[in-house]
């Protein structure tokens, strides 16, 4: 019987890593140990389990708080299929969503700081000191190669670390959250990476509208926060944007002139060229510089409008595409008449991005390019999936990103 046994130690944060495993049962045992803030050592699981063929693609998608994150995730799980659901059983203030084919996990439980702490040491949760990224790195590394983890909680509702929960590798793993492009070691582990990069007025916008309407706070106090976290937002967050592979940008409209109400939005999907099982969507004629206004006969617009762009651009020295919309539809069913002109889709049938959109029409964005984009990019993730799992059939060895 061959049994093998790792035990490193990780520079930062007193974090131990312990792995060790025996062929004879093909199953694994992995350790995390985290010395807290009170230098207490806490141990992160005892795991046991079976995962020969266990092939985990591992996407990332950063945003700020309170950008669009869980809309996002909502509609790439449906496009899988299934409903999307905290662990059974679990904690109920878990921020993990797992179905059939996706568990996303919320980077927001490595926060190394609690709220407390946060506070005595004057760092918000976007500084990288408030975030312990070697237990990032170890879990999702772990997890992409198939073997379970004992993952911590952050709570949000009262500030603390909770127990950990358990997370098996699934088909797809999503980490969302502030930090997915922050670490180089984490980013070497994304198969695709996704940023919403949504423009300071629209942000103000949606938090105004969130913060204000939905949990009481004042105009004030959404100011106040805003404007805290600004200097790390742009430090640490903001600039992750140059590593994704695909970014959903946000801008208030140009199609009212002078417009401060942030409701009528244009949206820039930003695809990468050249990202191996991604090819970007294109508008008419892939390559070319369009600009389309499918108002007319057979979309009903008011006022102001729907403008469509597409272009070939460069984006932090990468090639990229650039498909814009610019307004709002005012009947969905009819967005199967903009999908008929959009290539490269990814669909698995003709009118399947109209579909979705009209299966979560309530969902925020519908109405918009956030929406259609957010809808796009799950297909894509899902036929990058299904690309990289039919490739590693037949090479074994091979990963999406050398
Ligand atoms: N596409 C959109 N159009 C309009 N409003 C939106 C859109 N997406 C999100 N919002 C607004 O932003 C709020 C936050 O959205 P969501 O919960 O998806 O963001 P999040 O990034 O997951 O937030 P958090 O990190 O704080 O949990 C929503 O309640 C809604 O008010
Ligand atoms: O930026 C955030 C990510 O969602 C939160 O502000 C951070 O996680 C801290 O959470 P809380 O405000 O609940 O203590």
């Amino acid at each position: 019987m061959a049994v093998s046994t790792i035990y490193s130690t990780q520079s930062l944060n007193s974090t131990h890593f312990l792995t060790s495993s025996s062929s004879s049962s093909t199953s694994k045992h992995v350790f995390f140990y985290r010395r807290n803030q009170s230098q207490t050592n806490r141990r992160f699981n005892t795991t046991i389990i079976t995962c020969a063929q266990q092939q985990t693609i591992v996407i990332g998608l950063a945003a700020d708080s309170g950008c669009g994150k869980s809309t996002f995730m909502r509609r790439l799980t449906s496009v899988f299929g299934g409903a999307a659901e905290p662990p059974r059983g679990g904690n109920p203030d878990s921020n993990t969503l797992i179905s059939d084919t996706t568990t996303v996990i919320c980077l927001d439980d490595y926060h190394s700081l609690d709220r407390t702490g946060r506070k005595e040491k004057g760092v918000t949760a976007l500084d990288p000191r408030a975030n312990d990224f070697d237990l990032m790195y170890e879990q999702v590394k772990a997890l992409k190669s198939g073997v379970a983890v004992e993952k911590p909680i952050y709570n949000h509702v009262t500030g603390l670390l909770d127990a950990p929960e358990l997370i098996q590798p699934p088909k797809i793993l999503v980490i969302e959250g502030l930090h997915p492009m922050f670490d180089e070691r984490v980013r070497s582990l994304l198969d695709f990476s996704i940023y919403l990069d949504i423009s300071n007025e629209v942000k103000f916008a949606w938090k105004i509208q969130r913060d204000m309407a939905e949990r009481g706070h004042s105009l004030e106090s959404i100011k106040a926060s805003i404007e805290a976290r600004k200097p790390d937002f742009d430090a640490f967050i903001d600039p992750q944007k140059q590593y994704a592979d695909a970014v959903i940008e946000v801008l208030p409209t140009q199609l009212i002139p002078d417009d401060n109400e942030g409701k009528v939005l244009r949206v820039r999907l930003i695809m990468k060229e050249g990202v191996k099982y991604f090819s970007p969507v294109y508008l008419f004629d892939e390559g070319s510089t369009i600009s389309w206004i499918p108002c007319g006969r057979k979309l009903t617009c008011s006022y102001p409008g729907i403008k469509f762009n597409y272009e070939p651009d460069s984006y932090f020295d990468n090639e990229v595409s650039i498909l814009e919309m610019d307004g709002q539809f005012d009947r969905l069913d009819e967005l199967i008449y903009v999908e008929s002109h959009l290539s490269n889709l990814s669909s698995k049938f003709y009118g399947e991005v109209t579909q979705q959109m009209l299966k979560h029409a309530d969902f925020p964005g519908s109405n918009n390019g956030t929406g259609l984009f957010q809808t796009i990019v799950g297909l894509k993730i899902r036929d990058l999936y299904e690309q990289l799992i039919a490739n590693k059939a037949t090479a074994p060895a091979e990963t999406a990103k050398a």
